[in-house]
């Protein structure tokens, strides 16, 4: 659930306006998204952990506490929200370190519709701002057997700046060899249900009778580690996840036949003989789904598995042997404590200069929000950040910042 604010609205009407449909007061910011205000709360007290949301419904006239996903800020000596599109809220955050300077509250994407309908609650989700481009997340799909993991291994080994791996959720036992955290957290149907009914999965599915997952913090924790995310998820998983929108490239890999798949399953010798016969039966209408539906971008046969890992690295752009093609990721943003911040068009204007400095001290950043991606919990990418001299130079973004 929700937690309320760090400070007091006593009225939600009172408040002053900055100039761009947001209010503010106290430690905490105001945003009227349709008959909806969003009451965003800057701790200012050591013992809260994060900052609170709460919404006071217009047309109701009552208070929500919403259902909060996602990872969210740390307290902050104060924050800037300003409204994006009518669905998402661009939180800038006073005195934090670059790369936590920028958030997004989601207030009605797609998915945050979603959630409300499955929740029945108000729902809003956080994501951080990254910088830049960061590469898309990679989905991999594809019958039991076929040789997603094998891929990944492979492409996890040659390239292992480059790749973090989604861990996934199972009620399913461990094998012999896995260990929980690394190729799964292994989890108790129960917990998982209840994990899943309060909002902690991006996506889930029941395959061959068991529950399987990805959660928010599970995509989190590969983009906070700088690398690229790798799922490995079931059609179904990869369907719900194309639905919200999930910005990433989708890959299925396909067997040679079923009498091979049949082979690599039995071989691996890690499934009884039912659960063989299972997966067998639902390979072929995986198979089916793969091939015919337009979730995914590309297909790839794995009857090789040289010349499958080479069409895999080829379609991500790996041709080349070394991982020459890692961009690190960018550097934050290093705003001063004091700054003011307004918006023209796409684009957010961050006044940097101190006052007592005088204009020497004159800084103005660009945030250009044009080609932002996201849209659901975990991390909103395409922020595009320069610098410029004044208001009245151009805002074309030709003195990009380092
Ligand atoms: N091209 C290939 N030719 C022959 N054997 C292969 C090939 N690709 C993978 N294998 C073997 O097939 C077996 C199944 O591969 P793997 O475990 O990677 O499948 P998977 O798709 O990840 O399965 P699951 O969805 O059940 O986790 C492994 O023993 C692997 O070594
Ligand atoms: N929808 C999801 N499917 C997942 C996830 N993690 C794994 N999987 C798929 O499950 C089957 C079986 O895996 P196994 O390890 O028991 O052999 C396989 O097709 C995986 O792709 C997930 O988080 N969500």
């Amino acid at each position: 659930m929700g937690e309320a604010p760090a400070f007091c609205v006593d009225n939600p009407q009172n408040g002053f306006s900055n100039g761009f449909g947001l209010k503010s007061k106290g430690f905490g910011t105001l945003t009227d998204v349709a008959d909806k205000r969003f009451v965003i709360g800057g701790a200012n007290n050591d013992s809260i952990s994060s900052i609170g949301v709460q919404i006071y419904d217009k047309s109701k006239e009552k208070w929500v506490i919403p259902t909060v996903l996602g990872a969210k800020p740390k307290p902050c000596k104060g924050h800037s929200a300003i409204l994006l599109n009518e669905d998402r809220i661009m939180i800038i955050i006073k005195g934090s370190t670059p790369d936590d300077c920028i958030w997004f509250l989601e207030v009605d994407t797609k998915y945050v519709k979603e959630q409300k309908k499955v929740l029945g609650t108000e729902v809003v989700a956080w994501s951080k701002g990254v910088r830049g481009d960061a590469e898309k997340p990679v989905v991999i799909s594809g019958p039991s057997g076929v040789g997603k993991g094998t891929l990944i291994n492979m492409l996890m080994k040659e390239f292992p700046s480059m790749f973090g791996f989604s861990v996934s959720h199972t009620t399913r036992a461990p094998r012999g060899m896995e260990k929980n955290g690394v190729h799964y957290h292994f989890t108790e149907r129960t917990v998982m249900e209840k994990d899943i009914k309060d909002g902690k999965f991006l996506e889930f599915a029941s395959v061959h009778g068991n529950l399987y997952g990805t959660s928010i913090e599970a995509v989190e924790a590969v983009a906070d580690s700088g690398k690229r995310c790798i799922l490995d998820i079931d059609v179904q998983g990869a369907r719900s996840i194309t639905a919200r929108s999930l910005d990433a490239i989708f890959i299925f890999i396909c067997p040679p036949s079923m009498r091979e798949l049949e082979k690599r399953l039995r071989a691996r010798g890690t499934e009884t003989e039912e659960q063989i016969l299972k997966r067998l039966r639902n390979a072929e209408a995986e198979i089916e789904q793969g091939k015919s539906s337009d979730i995914f971008d590309h297909i790839l046969d794995n009857a090789n598995l040289e010349e499958c890992y080479n069409n895999l690295k080829k379609l991500l752009g790996l041709d080349g042997t070394a991982p020459t093609n890692h961009k690190p990721s960018p550097k934050g943003i290093d705003l001063p404590l004091n700054h003011s911040v307004s918006k023209m068009d796409k684009k957010i204007l961050i006044n940097c200069e101190t006052p007592e400095l005088g204009k020497a001290s004159k800084k103005l950043i660009v945030l250009d929000v044009s080609s932002l991606k996201g849209g659901f919990p975990g991390r909103t990418r395409g922020l595009n950040v320069y610098a410029i001299d004044s208001f009245s130079d151009s805002l074309n973004g030709t003195h990009k910042l380092s």
